[in-house]
């Protein structure tokens, strides 16, 4: 294990009676790409700006380096922050947008003439300081932002939805890019986003939030593989979550019929989640399956097949097959016992309850 560049200790935010941000734990190791992924309103940006010293934590602590910031100003943090428009000034070229901060700081013209040259260099804008801002495109401005960033020499680097605004093609070269530019500064960086896939390519580590809660942290891995709730589960990937009842460790039951599964302490009957990633499916003959399903739809995707079906119990299926099948045809699911996953039932909503508690306990 690294060193932690920052730590959020129980870290609340409240405006007035709406609470934003409930119970935030979480610890970013030194020079890695962490991501906050959640939904559209789920207090993402409000962790950012409590890092950068925009906004403060109504309750908890922040930990920088070690050290107590909770109220230390913004401008004597040593992050900067990539924000989704970017926030250049029309009104200067791209050396002096990318100057400014040092300017401002009182640094040398000399030595500020050599950053703003490294610093264009690393985000292959050599040549382009004389440019107005207005004459540079999308991708080019998402640079120099970048640059402005960077060069200030921040221990840690924030970046607000720092893609969302390119164009699918310039995003995943910018995605590649901005990874690898990470990896030769060796800055960390807490990257904001609600593109899961984005989430998933790019970071060492996420946080998947929800309505102001950690809902799971971990790398792309984990989580993909082994969804902690509902709400990871759906979010993250494709999936198909079936109920079941757990009959003892590494024994599941679905629709009255036993499987071996990956998972083990749970309670001899209790309520679970089964998550089984459709790319871990195929089909087959009824005969040879081990579930049965009648067939519903199915698109042909290129690479594979995308079949929707449903089961006896009438629970949703989608498959993602290099077979074809026909649509009110009766098959066959097979699947391997490693790809099955159980998640308690309804564990996000307990954990919840038991954390929001505490929560209310701490500030009576
Ligand atoms: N200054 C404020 N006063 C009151 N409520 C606020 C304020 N700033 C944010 N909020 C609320 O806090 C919640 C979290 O907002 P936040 O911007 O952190 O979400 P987000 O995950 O970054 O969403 P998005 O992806 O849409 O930017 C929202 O419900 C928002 O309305």
């Amino acid at each position: 294990m690294g060193k932690n560049i920052l730590e959020f200790k129980h870290v609340g935010k409240r405006y007035d009676d709406n609470v934003v941000l409930r119970d935030i734990n979480f610890e970013v190791e030194v020079g890695k790409f962490y991501t906050l992924l959640g939904p559209s309103g789920s207090g993402k940006t409000t962790i950012l700006r409590i890092i950068a010293g925009f906004d403060q934590a109504s309750s908890g602590e922040v930990l920088f380096d070690g050290q107590q910031i909770n109220t230390v100003p913004a401008n004597q943090r040593q992050v900067n922050t990539v924000f989704q428009d970017y926030a250049l000034f029309p009104h200067m070229n791209v050396a002096e947008n990318v100057a400014f901060g040092l300017q401002i700081k009182g640094v040398k013209k000399a030595v500020i003439q050599q950053r703003v040259k490294e610093a264009l260099h690393l985000v292959r804008l050599d040549g382009y300081g004389n440019r107005e801002i207005t004459a540079m495109s999308g991708g080019q401005r998402q640079r120099v932002a970048i640059a402005r960033a960077i060069v200030n020499r921040p221990k840690v680097l924030l970046l607000d939805e720092a893609l969302s605004a390119l164009d699918h093609k310039l995003r995943v070269d910018m995605q590649r890019e901005l990874r690898q530019l990470q990896r030769q500064l060796g800055i960390t960086f807490i990257f904001v986003t609600h593109d899961q896939e984005e989430a998933l390519a790019m970071s060492d580590q996420i946080m998947i939030i929800n309505d102001g809660k950690i809902q799971q942290t971990g790398t792309p891995v984990d989580i993909y593989d082994e969804p902690l709730n509902h709400f990871v589960a759906e979010f993250i990937g494709e999936s198909n979550i079936i109920p079941g009842v757990m009959k003892k460790d590494y024994v599941v039951d679905i629709n009255g019929q036993d499987f071996e599964c990956v998972d083990a302490g749970m309670k001899p009957n209790e309520k679970v989640e089964v998550v089984i990633r459709p790319e871990d499916l195929d089909i087959t003959s009824v005969e040879k399956g081990k579930l049965r399903v009648m067939v519903d739809t199915q698109l042909f995707r290129g690479v594979d097949y995308q079949i929707t079906a449903h089961d006896q119990q009438n629970h949703e299926w989608t498959i993602n097959s290099i077979h074809k099948t026909t649509v009110g045809a009766e098959v066959g699911l097979t699947f391997d016992p490693e790809d099955i996953h159980v998640m308690r039932y309804n564990e996000s909503e307990k954990d919840f309850d038991a954390r929001l508690d505490s929560y209310e306990e701490d500030e009576d």
